[in-house]
């Protein structure tokens, strides 16, 4: 039996985990994490008995793993309280800074949890992810364009920051594209510019697009339903504790 601890339980993601937890035999909701103004809009069937906090410092129940998908504004704070009282840590929020990581990775180590920061649960998006990386190692110019739903609070997405590492860190030489600093060339702070829409009608989206001399290569993952996401949180709750520090990536639990 896994307890799991989940934070941003009345949000869009955070009430599809709710379902997949009591959808599972060995998984049990120890207790959630909200904001009072989400409590107060809560239904009647979500007004159950699992413990329900509104402030970290009030939380008086255990569990194997705090789950978080809050948003980048409370995700740091969760993940250090989290990681100092007794939780494995998936952070499924976004939009969280490279030091901050480095934070909770070495928080993990000292207090012997273990973390897992998952920028994308879909199989899809982590499929896209390696085949960018390979893609990445002979085709060095690459832009990733992302489209999420008009209420995503982050820019670029999670999933567009870790691709980006990704092609960076595979790259065996430097594209030969002139820098510019203009707006509409993207976003370029992680070394791959990354162009972010966000309308109603979309809810996640990445497309890659490598060139090279007289051709491209354009790879693109499409996201329609949260129900994508369910089994590589079910998986990554299962396998969490396997994890030694922190690690980034749905893959290290695959
Ligand atoms: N890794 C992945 O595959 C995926 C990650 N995400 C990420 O998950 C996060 C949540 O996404 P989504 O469910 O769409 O967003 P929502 O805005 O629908 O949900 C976030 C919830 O967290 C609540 N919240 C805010 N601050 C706190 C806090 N301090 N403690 C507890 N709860 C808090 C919000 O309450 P209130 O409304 O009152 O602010 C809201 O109910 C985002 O960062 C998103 O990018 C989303 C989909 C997939
Ligand atoms: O906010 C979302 O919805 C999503 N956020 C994640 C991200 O920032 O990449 C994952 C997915 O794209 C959905």
């Amino acid at each position: 039996m896994k307890t799991v601890f989940l934070a941003g339980a009345q949000g869009k993601m955070g009430q599809s985990i709710e379902e997949l937890i009591e959808g599972q035999a060995d998984f049990s909701l120890a207790g959630r994490l909200t904001t009072k103004k989400a409590l107060d809009q809560q239904s009647k069937k979500q007004a159950r008995t699992v413990p329900t906090f509104t402030d970290l410092s009030a939380i008086d129940v255990s569990a194997d793993v705090w789950v978080d998908v809050t948003n980048p504004a409370a995700a740091f704070e969760n993940g250090q309280y989290a990681l100092t009282h007794g939780f494995d840590l998936v952070m499924g929020t976004s939009g969280l800074q490279a030091d901050d990581l480095e934070k909770l990775r070495a928080l993990a180590l000292e207090n012997d949890q273990s973390a897992l920061v998952v920028p994308n649960f879909s199989m899809t998006a982590v499929l896209l992810m390696q085949f960018a990386g390979q893609a990445a190692k002979y085709l060095p110019a690459a832009e990733i364009i992302e489209a999420h739903h008009e209420d995503k609070v982050d820019a670029p997405s999670g999933t567009a920051k870790a691709t980006a590492d990704l092609i960076v860190s595979a790259r065996q030489k430097e594209p030969a594209i002139p820098h510019s600093a203009a707006l509409a060339r993207g976003d370029q702070g992680q070394g791959v510019p990354i162009h972010a829409m966000r309308l109603p009608g979309i809810l996640a989206e990445e497309t890659v697009v490598f060139g090279s001399a007289g051709e491209t290569l354009t790879i693109k993952q499409s996201t329609n339903n949260r129900s994508s996401f369910m089994t590589g949180v079910a998986r990554s709750i299962r396998n969490v504790n396997e994890i030694v520090g922190l690690e980034i990536g749905l893959d290290k639990v695959l």
